[in-house]
């Protein structure tokens, strides 16, 4: 048995809390190699984002095809795509994976320090291009929304059945921002709840990424859609108890792998 290989197509967070950062380090806790496709590189701390920069959309096809050619992928997860043209790269490369590759979108909007990490001119190509070919797709509350085009007075399971309206596998509508922090899946079929505790605030920056990092990383070892998802749900809150509070004046990154000086 040879240990899976998951792919993360997203971009770097230098203060190391979410992006690429998050996604190794949530690749490692649940035991699979992780590689990047880097997308775009953001001057980033837990207080604001800086500066964003973009990475060509031939240097983006380029890795996703060397890694592909060589290590093989056994799952994607895609965070931050930033523009149309990042969208359409990702498109085309994905198209080249083999059929039935897990992929999950998180469809990555707004940092939790308020900066914008998606143009607003990207959001329908995301809609249209990427995300009716994916696996399953994690949006939080305020993503889901805007995925599916609901104002706040739409219930959330009706959220969840126009973005799975839109043609991936299935939606689940994180729960970070909801009073219970139960994420909601929805198969097409069934809805289901995947409730756990909620965690003190104040480190959570980097939880989506990590919760998506972690089903992606569920799904190459051949875990059952429940099954991954109820584990990204308990890594990923396990991750924001054990965060780190006390680094960086704003919202502390998650701690996925327990570290503790
Ligand atoms: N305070 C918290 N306590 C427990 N789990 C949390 C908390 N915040 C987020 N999570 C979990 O982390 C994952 C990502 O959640 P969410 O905050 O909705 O995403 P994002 O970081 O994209 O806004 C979900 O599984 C969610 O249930
Ligand atoms: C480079 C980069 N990618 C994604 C995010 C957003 O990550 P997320 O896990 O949704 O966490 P918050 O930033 O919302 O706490 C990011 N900030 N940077």
């Amino acid at each position: 048995m040879t240990i899976p290989c998951v792919l993360s197509i997203a971009g770097s967070d230098s203060g190391g809390g979410a992006g690429i950062q998050a996604d190794l380090k949530a690749f490692a806790r649940s035991g699979v190699h992780g590689m990047t496709a880097i997308t775009a590189i953001t001057a980033q701390n837990t207080v604001e984002v800086r500066a964003v920069e973009a990475v060509s959309p031939g240097m983006i096809k380029a890795q996703i095809a060397a890694v592909a050619d060589d290590l093989g992928v056994d799952a994607v997860k895609i965070g931050m795509l930033g523009s149309v043209a990042t969208i359409e790269a990702v498109a085309e490369a994905l198209g080249r994976l083999p059929a039935g590759t897990p992929i999950v979108l998180d469809p990555v909007m707004v940092a939790e320090s308020g900066g914008r990490l998606l143009d607003v001119d990207a959001e329908e190509s995301l809609r249209e291009r990427i995300v009716p070919l994916v696996t399953v797709v994690t949006p939080n509350v305020a993503e889901s929304r805007v995925l599916a085009r609901a104002g706040e007075d739409v219930p959330l399971e009706e959220v969840a059945r126009r973005i799975h309206a839109l043609g991936p596998g299935a939606v689940i509508v994180t729960g970070g921002h909801r009073e219970e922090a139960s994420d909601l899946l929805f198969d097409g079929e069934r809805f289901e709840s995947i409730p756990g505790e909620r965690h003190p605030g104040g480190a959570a920056h980097g939880s989506g990424c990590t919760h998506s990092a972690t089903l992606a990383a569920q799904l190459a070892k051949g875990r059952s859609l429940m099954e991954a998802a109820t584990a990204a749900r308990e890594i990923a809150g396990a991750a924001v108890r054990d965060g780190l509070r006390e680094v960086g004046a704003g919202a502390g990154p998650v701690n996925v792998l327990g570290l503790r000086s």
